[in-house]
């Protein structure tokens, strides 16, 4: 018998609401902020942090904007007492942030806690009990009354050992930790007690956090028991409600935004969402969500590469190059029809109008990232995205038959060696294609006499010979074309032109791309030169220098 057996599995039980409001709901401004970095994060850790990698953390949290902080679990470990101890002995906690710490409801662990946040100015003692079923019954082996009992006795011990410290502005928050596995009604029960022994006020709320401690189900039906409990809870103007989800099923961020729907106001999480098992709520990404729907989300998080630099190094766990918002590749597009979307829409924005580019929901520079690394180019690429690389680093706007010629020479590449190509590699290709292969024929002079008609005189260079060209027409290019006609005795007709500025002031250049058919044959060429006649005159030999290579008299 298979052991992969679904069937030993049962469905989450939907939570009865059928007037449910959250999904009319619009999130228009920011949750109030946790960071549980420091404690839930740092449980979850292989190697816990050290004092110095907490402190590192913690400056990062100050810096990004949190004004509430989980910083340990004090009783846990002597380097988790030592940190806290050493945030308020070294004066790190600035004025507007609040610490908080947490503590299972016994009396030994509350006594340490609250020892270590001595001489604190203001301070959340969160304190958590377990109240699902499976722990009621498999763990804890109690009935709901005494579950209920060990949540008002530790609050009550908090209360009294607070109450000796007044200097200190205290908060609690209380956890019926395993939430999402707690029947509402008891949660609701529990609750309650909770806040009739704490006595909360409007001015002094307690904070409910409501942790999907493992995520159970789909973000609707957590959003459900957030409505529910939110609808049933006594004293709702005296309470905060927070959320802590866990990403078992991957939706603790979506979890998180319909929680909020439903009406919680605040949220815990930690960056890049380490945490317990699959992890904590990942708050970079909630964040972004928020500030790419045009809302403020109260946290600065221009400075990514710093955030994901000290997240790892305090956690040790790298950040996957496909995070959202903060990953390596998130802004970068190998495939062809992306990278021409981009490029389009990227060059036809009106700032007034606001951020409207197909593919990339923001703009990456919003999070220091450069539009350079937006395109890369491998065999999935397209025309597109090679000229984009062309025009954004070294100004060539390549016409669209070019771009089709030189997306093929690039897309062989690719293909033959299986990898991406870099941005300089491109150039190269580019260089040594159409302007510095050793087999283009190259104008070493010229004298042009305009009259009605123009008189042209060249000398040219090819492969070491050089020789005279004489033509006449209506315009350079006309006169070198007729010259050349003779010279290959062969018909030569200018299919495509185009030309551009290179750049601007006393050193500007312009470039020539241009298309002929020369007999039967098709060939392009590109040349770049301070005199834009010169430009055109060695564009025009570039194309035709592989048929001008064949002639053995003429250029000789
Ligand atoms: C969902 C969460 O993330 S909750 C936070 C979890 N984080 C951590 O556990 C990290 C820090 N924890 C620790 O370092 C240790 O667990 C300590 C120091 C807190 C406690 O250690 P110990 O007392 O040795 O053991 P342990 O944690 O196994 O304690 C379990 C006992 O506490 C009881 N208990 C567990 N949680 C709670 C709670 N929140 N409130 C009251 N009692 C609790 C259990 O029923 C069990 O009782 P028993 O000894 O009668 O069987
Ligand atoms: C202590 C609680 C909030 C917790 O970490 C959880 O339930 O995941």
């Amino acid at each position: 018998m298979s052991r992969y057996d679904h069937t030993k599995y049962r469905p989450f039980p939907p939570v009865q609401l059928k007037d449910r409001q959250w999904p009319d709901q619009v999130i228009n401004k920011a949750p109030i902020w946790c960071s549980v970095d420091l404690r839930d994060g740092n449980q979850a850790l292989v190697d816990p942090m050290t004092v110095e990698q907490k402190k590192r953390l913690f400056q990062l949290l100050v810096k990004i904007g949190f004004k509430q902080i989980e910083v340990g679990f004090p009783a846990a470990s002597q380097p988790d007492f030592d940190f806290v101890r050493a945030l308020i002995e070294e004066n790190m906690i600035p004025d507007d942030v609040t610490v908080q710490v947490l503590t299972q409801a016994r009396e030994h662990l509350i006594d340490r806690t609250i020892e270590a946040l001595q001489g604190v100015r203001k301070a959340i003692v969160h304190v958590y009990n377990s109240t699902s079923t499976v722990q009621r019954e498999q763990v804890f082996r109690m009935s709901r009354e005494e579950i209920i009992e060990i949540a008002v006795s530790g609050v009550r011990m908090v209360k009294e050992r607070v109450a000796k410290h007044p200097a200190t502005d205290w908060r609690l928050e209380y956890s019926p930790e395993s939430f999402t596995g707690t029947e509402l009604d008891f949660a609701v029960e529990i609750c309650d007690a909770v806040v009739k022994e704490w006595q909360p006020t409007p001015e002094k709320k307690i904070i409910l956090n409501l942790p999907a401690t493992v995520e159970m189900s789909t973000p609707n039906v957590f959003a459900d028991q957030i409505e529910w409990f939110c609808r049933h809870i006594a004293q709702r103007d005296c309470i905060e409600i927070s959320l802590h989800t866990h990403n078992d099923r991957g939706c603790a961020v979506a979890a998180a935004e319909l929680g909020i729907m439903a009406g919680a106001d605040r949220v815990e999480g930690t960056l890049m969402g380490n945490g317990e098992r699959t992890g904590n709520m990942d708050v970079i990404t909630m964040a972004m969500n928020l500030y790419s729907q045009g809302v403020d989300p109260e946290l600065y998080l221009a400075d990514a590469q710093e955030i994901v630099e000290v997240v790892e190094a305090c956690t040790q766990i790298p950040v996957n190059p496909r995070h959202p918002w903060v990953g390596e590749l998130v802004y970068t597009a190998f495939s062809g029809s992306h990278q021409d979307a981009i490029k389009k829409s990227l060059s036809q924005q009106k700032p007034e109008q606001g951020w409207n580019v197909a593919y990339l929901p923001i703009d990456p520079q919003d999070l220091g990232r450069t539009y350079e690394a937006v395109i890369r180019i491998n065999s999935q690429s397209g025309k597109g995205g090679v000229a984009y690389v062309l025009e954004a680093d070294y100004g060539l706007k390549l016409p669209r038959w070019l771009q089709v010629e030189f997306a093929r020479v690039v897309q062989a590449r690719t293909e033959a060696e299986a990898r991406e190509l870099k941005r300089q590699e491109i150039w190269d290709a580019f260089d040594q294609t159409y302007l510095s292969n050793p087999m283009l024929a190259e104008l070493v002079s010229y004298k042009l006499e305009r009259s009605d008609r123009d008189y042209l005189t060249a000398v040219i260079r090819q492969q070491g010979r050089s020789g005279e060209l004489q033509g006449e027409g209506k315009g350079a290019l006309h006169a070198l074309t007729e010259a050349l006609k003779q010279v290959l005795d062969q018909e030569i007709q200018i299919t495509e032109y185009s030309e551009h500025a290179l750049s601007t002031g006393s050193d500007a250049k312009a470039v020539t791309y241009i298309q002929l058919k020369v007999g039967e044959q098709v060939c392009c060429g590109v040349a770049i030169s301070e005199d834009t006649v010169a430009a055109n005159l060695n564009a025009v030999l570039a194309a035709v220098s592989p048929t001008l290579a064949t002639v053995e008299t003429q250029a000789a």
